[in-house]
């Protein structure tokens, strides 16, 4: 048995992070490793990766990382330039979506997934504050594959922190985290291994 189902809705008080100006609570492994890794074999297989584009500084972009975008309902909004249009979950990333709100006691209306295909691929710092979230909603990120470095910087006053996000664990962001902070995934030499996150998030619809 997992530790985490032992508690479950955060009875056991998990510790905030963030010294100040936001909170995020690391769950760690909520998923046993055998079924993180069918969810991770599940992630690569059948979600519809695409290289995410952009309009940045007059050139198109394209991201390295690939992502897939899936929402309650088809949904779409236009960033950048383009439009991109959220497709209806698979069964089993809604069972995942169930396994992050049980151990969150969040509720999650969408999910923007990652595909990392090695520590050469991470991503930058930003915060995900976009008007089509509702505002200081939480945010679940879930973690299939290799462990990576996650950090955070305070948007003023440049203090970091990070931890490492572990093989079927859970991290959620909430409060005015978004507002205070920013986050990154670092490129790293030590992982060649590819990694899956899942971000579940609420949006606006
Ligand atoms: O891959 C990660 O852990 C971070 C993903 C992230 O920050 C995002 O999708 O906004
Ligand atoms: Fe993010």
């Amino acid at each position: 048995m997992v530790h985490n189902d032992l508690f479950e809705n955060d009875e056991m008080k998990l510790i905030n992070l963030l010294p100040q100006d936001g909170e995020a609570y690391y769950h760690g492994q909520i998923l046993d490793a055998g079924t993180a890794d069918r969810y991770l074999a599940q992630c690569i297989r059948q979600l519809s990766w695409a290289h995410d584009r952009a309009f940045m500084f007059g050139k198109e972009m394209v991201t390295q990382r690939k992502v897939a975008w899936y929402a309650d309902e088809p949904v779409s909004y236009t960033y950048s330039g383009y439009t991109k249009t959220a497709l209806v979950w698979p069964d089993f990333l809604r069972e995942i979506k169930q396994r992050v709100e049980r151990s969150s006691g969040d509720s999650f209306n969408s999910c923007l997934c990652n595909f990392y295909s090695s520590g050469d691929e991470g991503m930058g710092w930003h915060s995900d504050g976009e008007k089509e979230l509702v505002e200081e909603g939480a945010i679940g990120s879930l973690t299939l594959g290799s462990a990576r470095r996650f950090s955070f910087k305070h948007k003023v006053t440049g203090e970091r922190l990070s931890l490492s996000l572990e093989h079927g664990s859970l991290l959620i962001m909430k409060g005015s985290t978004q507002k205070n902070w920013l986050h990154s995934l670092p490129k790293t030499r030590k992982s060649t291994d590819p990694r899956v996150n899942l971000t579940f998030r609420q949006m606006r619809f």
